[in-house]
């Protein structure tokens, strides 16, 4: 999906959305919608996560500058890499730089592929001893000979902006307690629904895909928010049936383009979490990026989706931001 696609998907829906309107309220009363032709019905609304993501980095910007004015001090951001992967490399680097754009402190530690256990704990007691570091994230997924649970569970939990840290992963799971910090991705999955006035309380949400870093915690959220949540898996024998009962779909299964509109109950809300490489000879680097949803067919069902790129991915980093910003006046007493 390029730019120009995504502005035109934008401008259509918005000029056919009266039409619709106008046409189904007379035909309501003699045929189903499902009757309407093709042409009468709405596309999706397209839910812009590259907008909403610079609303939200423009809010940390400035916070940022408040607590600066206040205090003479910024929040820091630690960013553990271990290994050379491609996409990791890239990730942190927007990382970095949107921390540069928000006024936010970045440090980082690059480890080779082959670095100890011990090496990396090291670097996160260092990072949890100083003071000018409010957030530590260290990049998944880390090389097979290091414990990730053991590295995850070392990281100050007052720090833990990826909010995997077992504290806060179950205050996250139990009824009555808060953690100090969400999952990047699942927050920014309940901003884009709330920012797009999409209603989450007393809707039936379903959840693709059962990950520790979206899944799970996604459904643990949309639960908080009184959603009613299921989550389907690899293992689910009838995925499809129970996606077609959801009002709010989170897709976050890992494999390409795997819910299909003939999936969806029509005006669903459809959040894309899948990011993967799709071959396209017609393209410079000869694939595109999609999603875990088709975009193509649940564009012609859905009430509203998010695209990929531009629709959950920009999101992550905005709510890393957010969230070291929260961590910083936590621990300066600002909240
Ligand atoms: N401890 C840890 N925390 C993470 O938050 C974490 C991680 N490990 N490991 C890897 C994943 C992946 N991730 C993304 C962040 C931004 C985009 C993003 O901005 N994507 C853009 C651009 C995509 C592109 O063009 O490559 C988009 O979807 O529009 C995607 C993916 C954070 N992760």
């Amino acid at each position: 999906m390029n730019a120009a696609a995504v502005a035109t998907t934008f401008a259509w829906s918005t000029f056919a959305a009266p039409l619709r309107l106008r046409v189904t309220r007379g035909a309501l009363r003699t045929a189903p919608a499902r009757a309407l032709p093709r042409s009468a019905r709405a596309e999706a609304k397209l839910i812009d996560g590259k907008a909403i993501a610079a609303d939200v980095r423009e809010e940390v910007r400035v916070g940022v500058a408040q607590m600066k004015e206040k205090i003479g001090k910024v929040p820091g951001l630690a960013v553990v890499l271990v290994g050379e992967r491609k996409d990791s490399q890239t990730y942190v680097n927007a990382k970095k730089k949107a921390c540069a754009e928000a006024g936010i402190d970045s440090f980082g530690t690059d480890l080779p592929g082959d670095a100890t256990e011990e090496e990396v704990l090291k670097v996160v007691a260092d990072y949890n001893a100083d003071p000018n570091v409010h957030g530590i994230l260290v990049q998944l997924p880390m090389p097979d000979h290091i414990d990730e649970e053991r590295v995850l569970g070392a990281i100050s939990y007052e720090k833990d902006v990826d909010g995997f840290h077992p504290l806060n992963t179950g205050r996250l799971a139990q009824r009555g307690r808060e953690p100090l910090f969400v999952p990047c991705t699942p927050r920014g999955c309940i901003e884009l629904l709330e920012r797009s006035g999409i209603e989450i309380a007393g809707k039936e949400a379903v959840v693709v895909g059962r990950s520790n870093v979206v899944g799970i915690p996604a459904a643990m959220l949309l639960q908080r928010r009184d959603a009613t949540v299921t989550i389907v898996h690899s293992r689910t024998p009838n995925s499809e049936e129970i996606v077609r009962r959801a009002d709010i779909v989170i897709a976050a299964c890992g494999r390409m383009e795997m819910v299909k509109g003939s999936w969806l109950k029509p005006g669903a809300a459809v959040i894309d979490v899948g990011i993967n490489a799709k071959d396209d000879p017609s393209k410079k680097l000869g694939y595109r990026l999609v999603g875990d949803a088709d975009f193509e067919s649940c564009k012609e069902v859905a009430g509203a989706i998010t695209p990929v790129p531009g629709g959950v991915g920009p999101m992550t980093i905005a709510i890393l931001l957010k969230n070291t910003m929260e961590g910083a006046m936590r621990a300066y007493g600002m909240m």
